[in-house]
C-alpha cells in the first residue's frame, strides 16, 4: 500500500509534550504534516510548567519536519488554533488529547477537582475545536479527535470527575460528527489506554512498558488522514489492538396493550426481563433512528381507529441523491436548452443543486394513511376523489445537499368542511440528523365528501396571499410537454389521475391533468430566474392555491410582482387565460433581480416550442464537428424531414463520417439511410430529452423510413455534442 502522507495538512495536538501526544505528533511530522506542538507544560494533577513542547518540537524538526511549540491553556484553544494560522496559514487536523487527574473518591471530591477537570478535558476540547471549526466549514475539511477513556465509558473507582468530562467527549463528539457531516468534517473519538504521564504509578510496571503510546498514534493518525471516511466513532486501542465500541438498546417491550392502557409500576415490573433482554439488541447509529423505532413500537400497538385524528403522526424516511435531484429538474420544465438550468440537470456540473421546490417531496407521502384516517364516519378519501389544493414549504435550516435522507413527520393539523367538499389540512416536519430542516403543508381537496358539520376554516392554515392589484413585474412563458405528467410521476407521484385517461375520465377530466406540483415546479423556477438569481438557496418559502387543472402541453405563464423580499405570483393558461396558480408568493433571502427591465416577458426555453430550425441545425453541426470521434462511431448518411402543417419545408442532410452537413435548405429528393419525419416542435422535444425518439415514433409523430436505429442514435449525439 503506498505510505499514506499528510503533506500541505496542518495539525494541532494538545497535551503533546509527552506520552500519547508526542506519538502523535512525531508520527504525524513525519509524515508531512506541519504540526503545532501544544503542551501547558504541567504535572498530570495540573500544576507546574515546564517545556516539553520545545523538545517535541526540536525532534521533529531534526528529522526534517516542520513544527512549532504553543504553550497555551486548551481552555484558550482560540489561541492555539491561532499559533495554527500564524505559523502556517492553515489547520486541518485537531488532536484534542491533553488531559489532566484529580482522582478522589467521590464523596472527597472539591467543586475544585471537578471543575478543573471540565474545564481541561471537556471546555479544553470545546473552545479548541469551536476555534477551528470555521475554518474546517471553509475549506470543506477537518479532522477531530477526542480523547475519551474507558474510565468514562465504564467508570472507574475515584473518577467521577474525569469519567463524566470523557464521556462528555463521546458526547460532543456525536453532536459534531452530525454537525460537521456536510463539510467533509470528521469527528471521532479515540479510547486509548497507555503508559503516559497520567498513567505512571497507576499501571503495574510491566504494564507500562508493554503499552507504548506509539502502538497507538498510527490508529489515531489514520483517523485523522483524508482517506478515513468515518465519523462519529469510537475506537478503543492499546497494545497494538483496535476495537470499535458503539451503544445497543434492547429490543425493549410495550408496558400496556393498548394505548388507552395506563402504564403502572406493576406492569413495568412485570415486563422487566423484556425490558433488559439484550439478546435482539440494535446499534443505533443516529439520533433520528431513535425517534423512528419509537414510533415504530408506538404504531406496534395502536388501535389506530380510536386515535385523535389532529395528533396521529405518521412517520416515514425519504432518501434522495442526484438522480432523483436530475428527474425531478426535468418533470418541471428545467431544459439543457436553458445554460442556466444545467446545474439542475448535471450531477458533475461545479454548481450542481436541487431546485427549491424540489423538498416538498418528502412531506408528500404518497402512501400515508392519515388524510383516509381523518375523514369522519361514511366519508372517504383517496386517489378518485383527491386534488391537490394548495402548497406551502418553509426552509428552516440550510439549504439541503444534493443527496440525503430525512424523517418525516406527518399530521393532519386539521379536516376543514368546505359544503359539499372536504380540505385536509396535513403538516410535515422534515428532519435530518435530528434537526427539523424543513416544514411543508398540504391542503388535500377531498371532493365531494364535505357536509359533516366540521370547521370551514383553521388558524393553522397558511394563508394565500391575493397579488398586487398592478400590472406584474415580471413574466415568463413556457409550454409544458406533452409527456410532462409521464416525466414527472417518476419523482414519486404515482397517482394514476395523471397518465390513466380512464381514471382521468372518471374524474371528469378529458384527459390525464398535471400533477398541482408540477406546475408549481415551473413557476416557482420562474421566480428563481427572475428573482432569486437563480440560486436556490435563497428561497425561504413557497406558497400556492391550485385553482383550475392543467393539461399536459398547455402553456404556462407566471406573472411576478416583487414586493420587499416576496415574490407574489400567480399562474395562468395561455390557452385559455384561466388561472391555474393563485394567492401564491416566495418569500426571499435575497433578492437578485436577473435585470431585465420591468415588465419583462422571457420566453424559457420548452421542449414543445417552436421549432427554430436554423439555430438547431447550427448547434448541431457545432456538436458533430466539436465530436468528430462519437459522430464517426454512428457513422452513416442522415437525412431529416421537417414537415410543418403536412408539408415538408425543409431538409437536412448530414455526413455524419466527415461531420460536413451535406445539404441543408429547400425540400429535394435525396436517398439517405434514413428518412424521420417530425412535426413541429417535435424536434427540439427530442433535442431536450423530454420525448425519446421511439417513444415519438409509436405515438406517430416521427415517421421513420429507413434506418431506425440510425435515427435513435441521433438523441444521444445531439445531447453529448450539440451545446444546447
Ligand atoms: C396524503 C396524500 C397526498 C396526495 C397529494 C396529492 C396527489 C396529487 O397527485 C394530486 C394532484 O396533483 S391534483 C392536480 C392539481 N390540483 C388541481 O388541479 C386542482 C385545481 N383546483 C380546482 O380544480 C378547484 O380549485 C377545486 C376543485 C379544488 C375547488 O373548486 P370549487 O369546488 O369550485 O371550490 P370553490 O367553490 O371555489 O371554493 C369552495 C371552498 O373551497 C376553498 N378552496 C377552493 N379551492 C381550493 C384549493 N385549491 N385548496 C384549498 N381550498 C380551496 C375555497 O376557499 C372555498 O372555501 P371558503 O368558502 O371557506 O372560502
Amino acid at each position: 500500500m503506498d505510505q499514506l502522507r499528510f503533506d500541505g495538512r496542518v495539525a494541532v495536538v494538545t497535551g503533546a509534550g509527552g506520552g500519547l501526544g508526542k506519538a502523535y505528533a512525531l508520527l504525524l511530522g513525519s509524515r508531512g504534516a506541519k504540526v503545532v506542538v501544544n503542551d501547558l507544560g504541567s504535572a498530570r494533577d495540573g500544576v507546574g510548567k515546564s517545556n516539553f513542547a520545545d523538545a517535541v518540537v526540536k525532534e521533529i524538526k531534526d528529522k526534517g519536519g516542520e513544527a512549532v511549540a504553543d504553550y497555551n491553556s486548551v481552555v484558550e484553544g482560540e489561541k492555539i488554533i491561532k499559533t495554527a494560522l500564524d505559523n502556517f496559514g492553515r489547520v486541518d487536523i485537531l488532536i484534542n488529547n491533553a488531559g489532566i487527574l484529580r482522582d478522589k473518591s467521590f464523596q472527597k471530591m472539591s467543586d475544585q477537582d471537578w471543575d478543573l477537570v471540565h474545564a481541561v478535558h471537556l471546555k479544553g476540547a470545546f473552545k479548541t475545536t469551536q476555534a477551528a471549526w470555521e475554518t474546517f466549514k471553509k475549506q470543506k475539511f477537518g479532522r477531530v479527535i477526542m480523547t475519551s477513556s474507558n474510565a468514562g465509558l465504564h467508570g472507574n473507582f475515584g473518577q467521577a470527575n474525569y469519567s463524566a468530562a470523557k464521556m462528555g467527549l463521546v458526547g460532543l463528539a456525536s453532536t459534531l460528527a452530525i454537525e460537521g457531516a456536510k463539510y467533509n468534517i470528521k469527528v471521532n473519538t479515540i479510547v486509548p489506554t497507555a503508559a503516559s504521564r497520567l498513567t505512571q504509578d497507576i499501571l503495574p510496571p510491566d504494564m507500562f512498558q508493554a503499552m507504548k503510546p506509539e502502538l497507538i498514534a498510527p490508529v489515531v493518525a489514520y483517523m485523522c488522514h483524508e482517506s478515513f471516511e468515518d465519523s462519529g466513532v469510537i475506537i478503543d486501542s492499546t497494545l497494538g489492538f483496535a476495537v470499535k465500541t458503539h451503544l445497543v438498546r434492547s429490543h425493549g417491550a410495550p408496558l400496556r396493550k393498548k394505548p388507552s392502557d395506563a402504564v403502572t409500576i406493576e406492569s413495568v415490573k412485570e415486563k422487566w426481563a423484556d425490558v433488559v433482554n439484550m439478546k435482539d439488541a440494535t446499534h443505533i447509529s443516529k439520533i433520528a433512528d431513535v425517534t423512528v423505532t419509537l414510533v415504530g413500537k408506538l404504531q406496534e400497538f395502536e388501535d389506530r381507529s380510536k386515535l385523535d385524528k389532529d395528533r396521529e403522526s405518521y412517520w416515514t424516511t425519504y432518501k434522495y441523491n442526484s438522480k432523483d435531484l436530475v428527474c425531478y429538474a426535468l418533470g418541471v420544465g428545467a431544459s439543457v436548452v436553458n445554460e442556466s438550468d444545467l446545474k439542475f440537470l448535471y450531477e458533475s456540473h461545479e454548481n450542481f443543486t436541487a431546485l427549491p421546490s424540489f423538498f416538498i417531496l418528502p412531506g408528500m407521502v404518497m402512501d400515508s394513511p392519515v388524510v383516509g384516517q381523518a375523514m369522519p364516519p361514511g366519508k372517504y378519501a383517496n386517489f378518485t376523489n383527491i386534488l391537490h389544493g394548495e402548497q406551502y414549504i418553509e426552509f428552516v435550516d440550510d439549504f439541503p445537499g444534493t443527496e440525503g435522507e430525512f424523517t418525516i413527520r406527518n399530521y393532519v393539523v386539521d379536516l376543514l368542511d368546505k359544503g359539499s367538499s372536504a380540505v385536509a389540512i396535513v403538516n410535515s416536519e422534515v428532519f435530518q440528523g435530528g434537526r427539523l430542516v424543513l416544514r411543508t403543508q398540504q391542503h388535500i381537496f377531498v371532493v365531494g365528501q364535505g357536509g359533516f358539520g366540521g370547521p370551514r376554516a383553521c388558524d393553522r392554515a397558511v394563508p394565500v396571499q391575493p397579488a398586487p392589484k398592478r400590472p406584474p413585474d415580471a413574466l415568463v412563458s413556457q409550454r409544458t410537454a406533452e409527456d410532462q405528467a409521464a416525466l414527472y410521476r417518476l419523482s414519486g407521484d404515482l397517482n394514476p389521475l395523471h397518465i390513466d385517461p380512464n381514471v382521468a375520465t372518471a374524474s371528469g377530466h378529458p384527459k390525464p391533468i398535471l400533477h398541482g406540483l408540477a406546475s408549481l415546479g415551473f413557476s416557482a423556477r420562474h421566480v428563481l430566474a427572475k428573482f432569486a438569481g437563480n440560486d436556490p438557496a435563497n428561497f425561504k418559502a413557497i406558497k400556492a392555491r391550485f385553482t383550475k387543472p392543467v393539461l399536459p402541453g398547455q402553456t404556462l405563464i407566471t406573472e411576478m410582482w416583487l414586493e420587499g423580499k416576496r415574490v407574489y405570483f400567480q399562474t395562468k393558461l395561455k390557452e385559455t387565460g384561466n388561472f391555474v396558480i393563485t394567492g401564491a408568493y416566495v418569500d426571499l433571502k435575497n433578492v437578485v433581480q436577473d435585470g431585465a427591465s420591468s415588465p419583462s416577458t422571457q420566453k424559457l426555453a420548452s421542449p414543445s416550442s417552436n421549432l427554430k430550425s436554423d439555430s438547431l441545425f447550427a448547434k448541431i453541426e457545432d456538436g458533430i464537428k466539436s465530436n468528430p470521434e462519437k459522430a464517426k462511431s454512428v457513422g452513416g448518411v442522415f437525412l431529416y424531414n421537417i414537415t410543418e402543417n403536412g408539408k415538408t419545408v425543409k431538409q437536412w442532410t448530414l455526413d455524419l463520417k466527415s461531420g460536413m452537413t451535406v445539404y441543408q435548405g429547400e425540400p429535394k429528393s435525396g436517398k439517405a439511410d434514413t428518412t424521420m419525419t417530425v412535426g413541429d416542435g417535435d424536434l427540439m422535444e427530442i433535442a431536450a430529452g423530454t420525448l425519446s425518439p421511439q417513444v415519438a415514433y409509436l405515438k406517430g409523430k416521427i415517421k421513420i423510413s429507413g434506418n431506425i436505429m440510425l435515427a435513435q442514435k441521433l438523441g444521444p449525439l445531439l445531447k453529448s455534442g450539440a451545446k444546447l
